[in-house]
């Protein structure tokens, strides 16, 4: 099986740029999906699934780029198993998005990776079917996302985080579809784009369990692997065009605190906390905030979170400047919402225009910011200090 006939961009963002190029040549055909049933795929839903490579075939809509990758990596997935192939070269842009988004499926079992084709196929099906009748201008979900939920509506496009029941903890899967998020969002049609978590919280910042999930090159190999998704990761929203805006539902810590410097409104329920417990963890601040943090709040304000691990209320929050503005929670969706319908009215040109004067002169220094953070992290993840605090939270010995 192969991707054919793709071509590549040199940027910043390169595993995302990469995902825009693949092609969509006919709108009858997805071209970029020449699939061929491998023997290797057998199980109890082959035939499900070998339907399920045809239908793909007669989309009558480009499902889009991020589907595309999706789709190929639990095809590979249902037919080879786990990512076995070596990394391809920083600049093989296809290649590297390609590989990125099949190894982020990890030790996921053929069988459900087949079952998991067939369900994204019969979902952009349905979709497509659909769209092809009228349709209101209504809130549409998008396809080919199992932790996020992706609306646009009003010209806002929403990501919801989507594992509540973890308290939205980030895990590998959950940062990568959320880069793919971000560079659907500032190709669409939408004037802002917004984060917000389902449930009682907004994040509970990096899953612990990414720490357990160890690849044969050992926890070497691992932490590189996990500097290198948060280097990209934090990247995207660095780099990110649109208003940028964070409707914190609930409480949030760590990297979902960090990369709040990074946002261009950050809207609170007076239920949000924010903590950065790195010295707890054996860790040390990441998404920009040993920059932002300091300059938004001063530093001695910005050292009680990062070092010393201060917990903040929304009300102190907002009092030291990471938060815009803070309403009761009773209100808060509709409070927010009603706002950001306004704000997305705007003339949507001037609005990028501006965010771009305001933030671009940075942008460079963030990225070096970045990039030395997350060459530090990777050290810190190889500590003592962290690998207890890691084990300390699966034991149920520490909470924060
Ligand atoms: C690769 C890029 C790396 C980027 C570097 C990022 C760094 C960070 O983000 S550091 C911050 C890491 N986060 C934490 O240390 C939070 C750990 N979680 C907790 O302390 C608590 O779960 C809590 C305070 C967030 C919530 O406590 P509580 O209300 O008592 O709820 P539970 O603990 O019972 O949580 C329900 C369920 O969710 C699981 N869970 C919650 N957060 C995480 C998490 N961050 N990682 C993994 N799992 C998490 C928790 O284990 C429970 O699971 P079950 O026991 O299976 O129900």
């Amino acid at each position: 099986m192969a991707l054919v006939g793709v071509s590549g961009r040199r940027a910043g963002c390169y595993c995302l740029r990469a995902v825009r190029s693949l092609p969509f040549c006919s709108p009858l055909q997805v071209p970029a999906l020449q699939l061929h049933i491998s023997k290797t795929a057998m199980g109890a839903c082959q035939k499900d699934f070998e339907s399920a490579v045809n239908q793909v075939k007669l989309l009558k809509k480009d499902p889009g780029n991020e589907v595309k990758l999706k789709l190929y990596a639990l095809y590979k997935q249902a037919t080879e198993g786990a990512c076995n192939t070596p990394k391809p070269g920083l600049f093989d842009l296809i290649n590297k998005a390609k590989w990125d988004a099949w190894n982020a499926l990890g030790n996921l079992p053929k069988e459900t990776a087949r079952q998991n084709y067939v369900d994204l196929v019969s979902g952009l099906r349905s979709s497509s079917d659909s769209s092809s009748q009228v349709k209101p201008e209504a809130d549409k979900k998008r396809a080919g996302y199992d932790t996020l939920v992706i609306t646009s509506e009003d010209c806002i496009t929403k990501i919801m985080l989507n594992r509540p029941a973890k308290k939205n903890a980030l895990t590998t899967q959950m940062y990568r579809e959320i880069m793919l998020a971000l560079e659907a969002a500032s190709k669409d049609d939408s004037t802002i784009t917004v984060f917000t978590g389902n449930g009682d919280y907004y994040s509970s910042g990096n899953d612990l369990t990414n720490f357990t999930d160890i690849p044969p090159g050992g926890i070497e190999e691992k932490a590189k692997n996990s500097a290198i998704l948060l280097r990209d990761f934090v990247d995207c929203f660095i780099d990110f065009p649109k208003p940028l805006v964070a409707v914190v539902n609930g409480p949030a810590v760590g990297i979902s605190v960090t990369i709040l410097g990074l946002f261009d409104l950050v809207y609170a329920s007076d239920r949000a906390t924010f903590h950065t417990p790195f010295s707890h963890l054996g860790q040390t601040p990441e998404g920009c905030s040993s920059y932002t943090f300091p300059k938004i709040m001063g530093p001695a304000k910005a050292v009680e979170m990062l070092i010393f691990g201060k917990k903040l209320t929304a009300g102190e929050a907002y009092a030291q400047g990471l938060v815009t503005e803070v309403f009761p929670d009773s209100t808060f969706q509709k409070e927010v919402w009603t706002r950001l319908k306004a704000y997305s009215k705007l003339p949507q040109n001037a609005m990028h225009i501006s965010k771009q004067i305001i933030r671009n002169h940075e942008k460079e220094k963030l990225h070096a910011i970045n990039a030395e953070e997350s060459r530090i992290l990777q050290e810190r993840w190889l500590s003592d200090e962290c690998m207890n605090a890691v084990m300390d939270f699966f034991s149920r010995k520490a909470k924060l």
